[in-house]
């Protein structure tokens, strides 16, 4: 029955994966799986990786990602979609959660979840989309020290911590570069480059920092949507797509409740939906049968 109800895959070969992955030359792409059975199709689909996105988890709650939801909840949501796939899971770990103590707390829950790595932001507390005006960064010095906690708790050394930095929409392209530096000082695997505007900043950025990049193609916000295979060539080594399914799917679900509620049925949309032998396509339906026949179907050898 390997393979049913969960991935047959250890964490620990998950990460190593998302290691090689970022060292590889070829770009990593983490589109935002908004459930578990999400993962499952962008496994499927053929991508390297599964984001889980603090704006996600907290839409999906009904609440602004303005840091309202809480290490548990997070953990819980990581730990559902981490092991439905094969594929590595990075997760949104937002501010750390606290203090740097808690940061450090955050990365233990977080590797016993089986999630491949996350990442760490440098707003102050409660922070906000790193797309929105508003948002402010804490003193690099601070950023270090939680950094630090982080990578002082981790027990699997390839359990990847990315530090997210916030600054260029505060301080600037160059700010948002010194700090990159020293979070890779402090230990950092990877840096993620928060709200850049256009190619030019990002091609600046890899320029100037030797350690994996990761970029943030998010609809709507503050970055022009650049293409992986253009990102790649600038030299960026990671991409997510964080609340991408999340859009499509509310986007279909809101024009679908909408026409059940004018007509009344739901007979014209059939050929927008999932069917129904898709979806137990990708939930394995007949491996479950499988596993029944094998249990019920055996015979007594050698009895009366
Ligand atoms: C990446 C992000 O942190 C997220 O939570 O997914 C968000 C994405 C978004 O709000 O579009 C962010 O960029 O702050
Ligand atoms: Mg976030």
């Amino acid at each position: 029955m390997t393979g049913l109800i969960t991935s047959d895959v250890p964490a620990a070969d998950k990460r190593t994966a998302l290691r090689a992955g970022l060292t590889s030359g070829t770009i990593v792409r983490l589109p935002g799986a908004f459930n578990p059975l999400t993962a499952t199709l962008i496994e499927e689909v053929g991508f390297e990786g599964v984001y889980v996105s603090g704006a996600v988890v907290s839409a999906d709650l009904a609440l602004p990602d303005i840091g309202l939801t809480t290490l548990s909840e997070v953990t819980d949501r990581s730990r559902q979609i981490a092991r439905v796939t094969s594929l590595p899971t990075l997760v949104d770990a937002d501010t750390g959660f606290g203090e740097p103590m808690n940061a450090a707390r955050t990365i233990t829950h977080l590797e016993d979840a089986g999630v491949a790595g996350c990442h760490l932001e440098d707003q102050v507390n409660p922070k906000r989309c790193g797309h929105l005006d508003g948002k402010a960064v804490v003193p690099a010095a601070d950023m270090v020290r939680r950094l630090g906690a982080a990578v002082g708790a981790r027990r699997d050394e390839n359990f990847v911590i990315c530090a997210r930095t916030d600054a260029r929409g505060i301080e600037g392209l160059d700010a948002a570069i010194d700090r990159a530096k020293a979070y890779a000082d402090a230990g950092a695997d990877m840096i993620f480059t928060e709200a850049l505007a256009d190619e030019a900043e990002f091609e600046a950025f890899r320029k100037a920092v030797d350690v994996p990049l990761l970029a943030n193609m998010t609809e709507f916000g503050k970055s022009e949507l650049i293409p992986a295979r253009r990102l790649q060539d600038i030299g960026y080594n990671a991409v997510i797509y964080p609340v991408t399914t999340l859009r499509l799917a509310m986007f279909a679900a809101e024009e679908g409740l909408r026409e059940l509620a004018a007509e009344g049925t739901q007979a014209g949309m059939l050929d927008r939906m999932q069917h129904r032998s898709r979806l137990y396509e990708l939930l394995d339906y007949e491996g479950y049968n499988a596993f029944d026949t094998s249990l019920f179907n055996f015979t007594l050898e050698g009895g009366a």
